[in-house]
């Protein structure tokens, strides 16, 4: 793109468009739909995500740092709040419902996956500002949103009481979820818009390798690597 250029989320997906589609598409993210993903292979991608949720919520506690705006500091707690008091909460829920109780989760080891994602987004919150550490935060928040829409797109899945993922696919598809996820893709087209070339590579790169490092984190669901 040449400057003066106006970039978007899309021109971040379209240059990383391998990995992306790596991402979306995962092995891990077809067998959830297909309902025949092994059990022990979700649980332990639960487990690890429990772990992962608590780094993400520093992530926003990082954001809420780096705010140089009221509006953003708004942002960032209600990001915050919501893993907070919310997700978290209904995540050590679901667990429950899949045989981890919280006190298994407390006592949980970090899988080396789990730690090379979150600290990487992490890191690069902090050598970076707002729009590196929100960049890297994408593939999260985008992502997942478009993963249970792809899942719901396929003529394999099974949906209801047949699938015993299906609650984990309705969070996803939920509006509320979308919404979160429209309104991130929102604020980030518009810290896209006025980049320069060099400053839009640096955040292809950070882009790309958060879209990795989650590519990584199903895969160590699917071998139950610790
Ligand atoms: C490895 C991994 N990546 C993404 C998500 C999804 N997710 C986690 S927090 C959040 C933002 C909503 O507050 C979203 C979408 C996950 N659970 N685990």
């Amino acid at each position: 793109m040449s400057n003066g250029s106006r970039y978007r989320f899309d021109d971040l997906k379209a240059v990383c468009a391998n990995d992306w589609q790596a991402y979306i598409q995962h092995d891990f993210v077809a067998q959830l739909g297909d309902g025949t993903l092994p059990s022990d292979c979700f649980q332990h991608y639960l487990k690890q995500d429990y772990l992962f949720l608590i780094h993400f919520a520093r992530a926003y506690a990082l954001a809420a740092y780096k705010s140089r705006t009221l509006a953003e500091l708004r942002q960032a707690h209600e990001g915050l709040k919501a893993i907070v008091d919310l997700e978290l909460g209904l995540h050590v829920d679901y667990c429950r419902k899949w045989g981890i109780s919280e006190a298994e989760l407390e006592a949980l080891p970090e899988a080396r996956a789990t730690m090379a994602y979150t600290r990487y987004v992490l890191d690069t919150g902090h050598r970076g500002d707002l729009l590196d550490l929100h960049v890297a935060l994408a593939p999260c928040v985008i992502g997942y949103g478009e993963i249970a829409n792809w899942i719901n797109r396929r003529p394999t899945t099974v949906r209801g009481g047949d699938n015993p993922f299906d609650a984990w696919i309705a969070m996803y598809e939920s509006d509320e979820f979308q919404a979160a996820m429209a309104a991130e893709r929102t604020w980030v087209d518009a810290r896209l818009v006025d980049v320069t070339p060099a400053r839009f590579d640096e955040l292809v790169t950070v882009f790309r390798d958060a879209t990795r490092l989650e590519i990584d984190f199903w895969q160590m669901g699917l071998e139950r690597r610790s």
